[in-house]
């Protein structure tokens, strides 16, 4: 069994507009040991695929299909239960380390709360706290203890809210772009961090990024999100070497050494991605992509499997060409 499984998951928000499918009908797994990248534009549905997973879903969203973790269901547990595994077992680091951190409680007292389900004295709490600060390469952890959140720099806020979440020895790590509010230099070294947390989690590690470099440094895996959909997922070596859907190619049609160093972001697509209305014919990719033909505005493509290693991709030239 896999540590965590999806089955034409989909997720529909209310809105003035109407309802909106922002993710349709995803079937993925994560298995324990495993680090997997999320890309994909703005708007594609990471965010809210990585709500569903932490059972954070805010009220005006409906979630259909199945969420295993550990065989559970998570979209049919109760609040109560959902509420248990945030911290104990599913944890995470956002973009906005703030969020996870209260402006008015010391940080001491905030990574001994966070360690709240394990055994142990509040001495031994705060222990394993500072040594978790050293591990995430925080100079004077002790001193660090008595201060509050507002006080440190972003890429500190950003490494203790790391420590606090690989504190509770989570199963399922989530970052939804970790690194996205820092500047450069501060970027490389919570980076570093997020390399050394592999180490720390015994179980899986999904990120959340624009950043392919990022997702090249730090996974085994990668699902490309296009429009609410996964359009190809697989190995990073193979998505990357050989990349068969017409996106994922757009997305990595640029120099390399040009997206490490000069953008780390997407390449520029030309169009943008389609809104999530319920009623779609067809690829969402068909109006940008320079190979569309016949069935790609009338027909929604399969997924397909390429090779041995579990590789998938949705495309109906990729399927005319094999
Ligand atoms: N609470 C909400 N209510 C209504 N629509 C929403 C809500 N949150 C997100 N959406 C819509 O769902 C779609 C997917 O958004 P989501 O934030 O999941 O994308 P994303 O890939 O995380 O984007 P980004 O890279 O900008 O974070 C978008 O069209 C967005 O406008
Ligand atoms: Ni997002």
């Amino acid at each position: 069994m896999a540590l965590l499984e999806m089955h034409n998951l989909s997720v529909t928000y209310a809105s003035d507009k109407g309802p909106l499918k922002a993710v349709r009908q995803i079937s993925l797994q994560v298995e324990k040991g495993e680090v997997l990248g999320l890309v994909g534009e703005s708007g594609s549905g990471k965010s809210t695929l990585v709500g569903a997973m932490l059972t954070l879903l805010p009220p005006n969203a409906q979630a259909s299909g199945q969420l295993l973790y550990h065989g559970q269901d998570l979209l049919a547990l109760p609040e109560s239960a959902k509420r248990r595994l945030r911290g104990n077992g599913i944890a995470t680091v956002s973009q906005d380390p703030f969020t996870a951190l209260n402006p008015v409680i010391t940080i001491g007292k905030q990574l001994v709360a966070f360690q709240h389900h394990k055994p142990g004295s509040k001495a031994d709490k705060l222990n394993h706290a500072v040594k978790m600060l050293e591990r995430v390469g925080i100079s004077d952890p002790q001193g660090r203890l008595k201060q509050y959140p507002h006080e440190l720099s972003g890429g500190i806020r950003q490494r203790i809210a790391i420590a606090a979440a690989l504190l509770t020895e989570p199963e399922l790590l989530i970052a939804d772009e970790p690194t996205t509010a820092l500047d450069a230099t501060t970027e490389m070294q919570v980076v570093e961090v997020l390399k050394a947390s592999r180490q720390l989690v015994d179980g899986a590690i999904i990120f959340v990024t624009h950043d392919l470099h990022l997702v090249s440094a730090l996974c085994d895996k990668v699902a490309v999100m296009y429009a609410g959909e996964i359009v190809e997922a697989g190995p990073i070596g193979e998505i990357f070497g050989s990349p068969a859907h017409p996106y994922t190619r757009a997305l990595l049609a640029c120099d390399p050494e040009r997206i490490e160093v000069a953008t780390r972001e997407l390449p520029f697509i030309a169009g943008s991605v389609p809104m999530p209305s319920v009623h779609r014919v067809g690829c969402p990719f068909q109006p940008r992509c320079s190979l569309a033909f016949a069935p790609c505005g009338s027909e929604t493509p399969p997924e397909t499997l390429l090779g041995e290693k579990g590789r998938t991709v949705r495309c109906h030239k990729v399927n005319a060409d094999a």
